[in-house]
């Protein structure tokens, strides 16, 4: 379970979390909506550590964060909404490899974990491409893949969509819909819930520095709209 119990952070003089208090429960597939600076990134970075809470805590499985930096990055996988700041190296498999080996495993258990992750986003055999040399939907899967590769309990996508085309995003969202019923929870922010109404349990609306949490996709949610999709949300 990831819990917020009572968090805020701010940048500076500007708060953009105000006594956030969630829970993610395990196996989950929740959706973090929100307009445009109202803080999903940040609320996605405090979850494995990237950002500490001015005040409350951020707990994963039961240890607080900031506590426990390892456990969490071991817990929760996180895919950053540039895939491409996200790479460590020129090939698929060097890159999905870098975490795993970051973590000390044998070459045997690596290799396996890198053939898993691949298969889990349809990369299956493409170890050797240079990922410069990919399509964005396949950079994001391969993001995707190198969060997998470190088998996290908890899956934490920022806007994982932006700037894919219609069956990219559909590709992804597929991935991301086998993951959750093969038992990861799944946390995404999206400017365009309705990708993802179908399978979503719930959706986190982030506003004002404070979240609401809601059951049903919700037509009012208020969402960017930037996007031809977002529009028709915001308009129900
Ligand atoms: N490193 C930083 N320093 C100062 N302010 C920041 C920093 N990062 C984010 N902010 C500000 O904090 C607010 C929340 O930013 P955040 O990126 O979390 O929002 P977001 O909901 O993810 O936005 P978007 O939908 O545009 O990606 C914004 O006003 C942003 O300008």
């Amino acid at each position: 379970m990831i819990a917020f119990d009572t968090v805020t952070y701010a940048y500076g003089d500007t708060t953009v979390l105000a006594d956030v208090s969630l829970t993610i429960d395990d196996g989950a597939f929740a959706v973090l909506v929100g307009p445009n600076g109202s803080g999903k990134s940040t609320l996605l970075r405090l979850t494995n550590g990237l950002l500490v809470p001015d005040s409350g805590t951020v707990s994963v499985d039961g240890r607080i964060v900031s506590e426990n930096l390892v456990a969490a990055r071991t817990a929760v996988g996180m895919v950053f909404q540039h895939p491409r700041d996200q790479f460590v190296a020129a090939t698929v498999g060097a890159d999905v490899a870098f975490g795993p080996e970051n973590l000390g495993l044998d070459r045997r258990e690596i290799d396996d974990r890198v053939d898993r992750a691949l298969a889990a986003v349809n990369m299956e055999g493409r170890t050797t491409d240079r990922i410069d040399a990919l399509s964005g939907g396949e950079q994001a899967r391969v993001a995707i893949a190198g969060a997998l590769a470190m088998e996290p309990t908890h899956l934490v996508l920022d806007e994982p969509f932006t700037g894919l085309d219609d069956p990219a995003r559909r590709s992804v969202r597929d991935q991301l819909r086998t993951l959750s019923r093969d038992g990861t929870s799944i946390v995404v922010s999206t400017h365009t819930p309705r990708l993802v109404s179908d399978q979503a349990d719930h959706f986190v609306a982030l506003e004002d520095g404070r979240v609401r949490l809601v059951d049903e996709f919700d037509s009012g949610l208020k969402t960017p709209a930037d996007d031809p999709q977002d529009s028709r949300v915001q308009e129900g």
